[in-house]
């Protein structure tokens, strides 16, 4: 079984493209979702989070704290990079020990950091979905009812898009001028094909 990374940018679309596999009936893990789940279920982990946080960075009922934590990371780089270096790791055994229960000729793996982060090596093959920055500044605004600056600290913690496009292995535009569903269904062919083809990993 093979794992195929995909990634992009800030509000490129990425979820919205993995929606699509997932109705093919291909398994999808969201490492945004795992890593969310994780701070709040790994007993060590929210102990680290809370001596570095602060105890706001948890409600009373045990749930997180985003805006409390967002505030702070996307501001400092040192504070984003100590949260990465407690979360990521993590993550990265969850999606595995997902990824060994399934049984499919491949699998997906969603996250925003995949060429950030360690991910990059623990998957066979990447695909970034794409579209342009304005574009996405607007679908954030739009989708999380938040400012233009919010956006865009976000977007400069993440590697510039045309990095990412280099290091692609396929790439998805999203950019409402090309049909989605079409690319996504020659990709899916492609991916199956491969899968069959080789014997193990890529
Ligand atoms: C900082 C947190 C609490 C903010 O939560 P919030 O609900 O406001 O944002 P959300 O998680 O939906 O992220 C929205 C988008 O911001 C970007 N983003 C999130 N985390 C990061 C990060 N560490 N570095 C750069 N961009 C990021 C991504 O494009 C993401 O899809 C949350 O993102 C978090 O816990 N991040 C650390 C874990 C992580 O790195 N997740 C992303 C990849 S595994
Ligand atoms: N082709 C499209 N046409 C119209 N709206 C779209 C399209 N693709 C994505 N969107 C919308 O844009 C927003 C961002 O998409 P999505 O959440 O899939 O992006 P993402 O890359 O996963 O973002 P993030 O990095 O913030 O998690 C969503 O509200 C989604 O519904």
């Amino acid at each position: 079984m093979q794992i195929i990374g995909i990634t992009g940018g800030i509000g490129s679309g990425k979820t919205t493209v993995a929606k699509i596999f997932s109705l093919l009936g291909i398994p999808v893990y969201s490492a945004d979702d795992a890593a969310k789940e994780i701070m709040v279920k790994d007993p060590l982990l929210v102990t680290q989070i809370r001596e570095h946080f602060g105890d706001a960075a948890y409600f009373d009922d045990g749930s997180l704290n985003r805006k409390h934590i967002s505030n702070i990371v996307f501001a400092d780089k040192e504070q984003l990079e100590l949260l990465n270096s407690l979360v990521h790791p993590a993550t990265i055994r969850d999606s595995e020990a997902w990824a060994r229960q399934q049984s499919s000729p491949y699998v997906l793996k969603e996250a925003a950091l995949m060429y950030e982060t360690e991910s990059f090596h623990h998957v066979d093959k990447v695909i970034v979905v794409s579209a342009p920055q304005a574009l996405r500044i607007q679908r954030v605004m739009k989708r999380d009812g938040v400012d233009r600056n919010a956006v865009l600290a976000r977007m400069h913690k993440q590697l510039d898009e045309a990095i990412k496009l280099k290091l692609a292995d396929y790439i998805i535009y999203n950019d409402e001028q090309q049909m989605v569903i079409p690319q996504v269904l020659s990709l899916h062919r492609q991916l199956l094909t491969f899968s069959s083809q080789s014997d193990g990993r890529f």
